[in-house]
């Protein structure tokens, strides 16, 4: 039986999100439904999720002793991680302390917090299909990997990075360097590291959407939601849609995938697994142990968006992963360098049928930081795509 508690009361049910961005954010708005005490911790003051929190603390989340601190001051009952840039051995510390509950577990937290952790859980550990691939510490060791086996073309990222940052492709000798220097630049945390993959030449890929919630005996469910559809440039996703159709053997495969690399990982959450597909052939590519940038689209095609799943698979609380309605997302980017920025057209952008845009309140956009999206729905998820796209396009960032 779940028993939820009253906010900043001795009774409350207390939840810190570690990482409070757009995601963070709607996982947070959908915990204050249900009455939850929130804690919004971020690198940055004013992160999107500290706006709506009951609490907002800035640390730095790498910092094992500042990460301690906080929470052992707050006690939180949950700590849900929320970015790729957090000390996830401390988490796994005061998890074995019995200090607190990490989601979906600190170890879960900690393998896919590192792309090596991960990679190797799924290629090694489990067997499952991935990019042929090696870890490289040095531009000698990454020509190494290429040269040894890896071969052109290929693609390089920091093991700690997400969103593409520090992520290039590499078509030929030229680029080794360029891509090199990319990654130690655009890593989310510390030095060093990278994954070289080889390049799949995939038709599409997708993420499937897996919530393991608990049933009404206590036991742990595998849920599924319909397959989502995305566009990825430089690494950066920047429109997704749901469903995408695809053939009975590939989907099979995908859930196959997906079911044994949660099952692995454990605990109760909801899971964005992302796979490449061509034919009848999957490919896993990584995981996130929390809701996924290219699910925002479920904000407008489920009954229960992916963060409503969240935090009802964290809480212990039934799930229901029906689509409501065929629809797609579009970024909008913030396209300028600037704080406190305008956006323009909303208006304009809302007068596309069935639409919602959602702006995220970052404080500072960045050329290419994501500042909010664009939603529709449609009974044909090409019109839904085209439109989606239309709105975003009519949202204009300028600096104020
Ligand atoms: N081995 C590969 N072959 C082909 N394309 C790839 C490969 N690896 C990555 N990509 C492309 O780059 C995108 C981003 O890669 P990946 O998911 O590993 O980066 P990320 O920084 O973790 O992104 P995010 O945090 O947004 O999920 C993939 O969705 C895919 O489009
Ligand atoms: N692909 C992972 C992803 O989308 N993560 C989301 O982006 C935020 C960081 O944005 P920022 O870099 O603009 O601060 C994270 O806090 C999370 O919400
Ligand atoms: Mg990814």
């Amino acid at each position: 039986m779940t028993t939820l508690g009253t906010p900043l009361s001795p009774s409350a049910t207390k939840v810190m999100l570690l990482g409070s961005g757009e995601l963070g954010k709607e996982v947070l708005i959908a915990l204050q439904r249900l009455g939850v005490e929130t804690i919004a911790v971020d690198r940055y003051d004013n992160a999107p999720g500290q706006q709506v929190a009951h609490h907002a603390r800035t640390i730095t989340m790498s910092d094992p002793a500042q990460l301690q601190a906080l929470i052992e001051a707050e006690r939180p009952h949950l700590v849900v991680p929320e970015i790729e840039a957090i000390a996830t051995p401390m988490l796994e510390q005061l998890e074995a302390e019995g200090v607190v509950r990490v989601i979906p577990t600190a170890r879960a937290a900690r393998l896919t917090m590192d792309r090596e952790g991960i990679r190797r859980l799924a290629a090694e550990t489990l067997g499952l299909p991935t990019s042929p691939y090696q870890f490289c510490d040095s531009l000698d060791e990454l020509q190494a990997a290429i040269d040894g086996g890896i071969g052109y073309p290929c693609i390089v990222k920091p093991v700690m990075s997400s969103s593409g940052k520090g992520q290039s492709k590499i078509d030929g000798p030229a680029d080794v360097q360029k891509a090199w220097d990319y990654a130690m630049a655009g890593g989310r945390v510390g030095p060093g590291r990278v994954i070289v993959e080889g390049f799949i030449a995939f038709d599409y890929e997708i993420t499937q959407l897996t919530v393991r919630a608990l049933d009404a005996q206590g036991q742990v469910q595998t849920h599924f939601c319909d397959p989502i559809g995305h566009v990825q440039v430089s690494g950066d996703y920047v429109e997704s849609w749901q469903p995408h159709p695809m053939t009975p053997a590939a989907l099979a495969e995908s859930r196959r995938i997906a079911k044994t690399v949660t099952d692995n990982l454990g605990g109760q959450g909801l899971f964005g697994v992302e796979l490449f597909v061509k034919g009848d052939q999957v490919w896993f590519s990584e995981v996130s142990p929390r809701p996924h940038d290219t699910g925002m689209v479920t904000m407008i095609t489920q009954w229960q968006n992916e963060f409503e799943l969240h935090a009802r698979a964290i809480l212990g609380l039934p799930v229901d992963t029906t689509l409501k309605s065929p629809g797609a997302s579009a970024v909008i980017y913030g396209g300028v360098e600037a704080r406190g920025i305008a956006f323009d057209g909303v208006d304009d952008a809302l007068r596309v049928p069935h639409s919602e845009i959602r702006l995220f309140g970052k404080p500072e956009s960045f050329v290419k930081r994501r500042m909010g999206v664009a939603l529709v729905f449609d009974a044909d998820v090409e019109v839904a795509r085209t439109q989606a796209k239309l709105a975003a396009s009519k949202v204009k960032p300028r600096v104020a």
